[in-house]
């Protein structure tokens, strides 16, 4: 097995202390695969909670805490930001960043992205990168060179070796939240375009990066997604706040 599945939970501005407490409850009363990593990530103020709840329930091998965003700046004043030390502070492990939402709702740039992914790495956090394109980017054909433009300027910020460390999250941003999935086959042919892409600068790095699929997973569609070729598990929304399909998913997850 060249690469371990991951199933990310993105609570987005969702949850309280009691989704906390049951989702670690719920994950507790399974046997979560030793080839799957389960990554939650709350918002900012439950994540020092969700990892006290994680240890207390000695499951700290099985799961990690994931922050949704970091700054790109070391510390100072910026009113409302979290930086890497914080989150290192925390003994927080990975770090989403470029959500769609955060493009479009907060205008970050893929240079910004970019700059958050170098000194998230540099910190020790593992980023958890996404990409993906618009219904009307996919319709025009522009889905790949959409992906390419978002990923290469995170090559040349941190050099394509540093992908070792890096977790890509491929999600279509006309399937996050819609119930729309890509198909099966839709995903599959994504994730190898991505994979082939990484694979022009190094082909070894291109083969152990893990590519997440992310956009209306649920419990019912996880098997044929996660048993494509190219998809080593998900980035979870909605379905990441109902513990019971939550379990599902990750024990649908399959290391490659
Ligand atoms: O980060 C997660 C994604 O945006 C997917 O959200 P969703 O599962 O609710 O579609």
């Amino acid at each position: 097995m060249t690469r371990q599945a991951i199933v990310a939970a993105n609570w987005k501005m969702n949850g309280d202390s009691a989704l906390v407490s049951s989702m670690v409850s719920a994950l507790a009363s399974i046997n979560l695969p030793s080839h799957v990593d389960v990554v939650i990530c709350p918002s900012f103020p439950y994540l020092s909670e969700l990892n006290q709840k994680i240890t207390a329930a000695n499951l700290n091998d099985a799961i990690q805490v994931g922050s949704q965003n970091v700054s790109e700046h070391d510390s100072g004043a910026y009113t409302g930001e979290v930086s890497t030390a914080i989150l290192q502070d925390l003994a927080i492990h990975y770090v989403i960043l470029g959500h769609s939402e955060r493009r479009s709702l907060y205008n970050e740039t893929s240079l910004q992205v970019a700059k958050k992914v170098h000194v998230a790495l540099n910190a020790g956090l593992t980023p958890i990168l996404c990409i993906g394109e618009s219904e009307a980017e996919r319709a025009n054909g522009q889905t790949e060179s959409v992906l390419s433009a978002q990923i290469q300027p995170v090559i040349d910020e941190i050099g394509i070796n540093k992908f070792n460390d890096v977790v890509i999250a491929y999600e279509p941003v006309w399937a996050i939240g819609t119930g729309k999935t890509a198909s099966s086959a839709m995903a599959q042919e994504t994730h190898q375009f991505i994979r082939q892409f990484l694979a022009q600068h190094n082909e070894q790095v291109a083969n152990k990066v893990p590519l997440l699929y992310g956009g209306s997973v649920n419990a019912a569609n996880c098997e044929e997604l996660f048993a494509q070729a190219d998809i080593d598990g998900g980035l979870i929304g909605g379905a990441s706040l109902k513990a019971e399909q939550f379990k599902t998913i990750c024990l649908a997850a399959k290391g490659k």
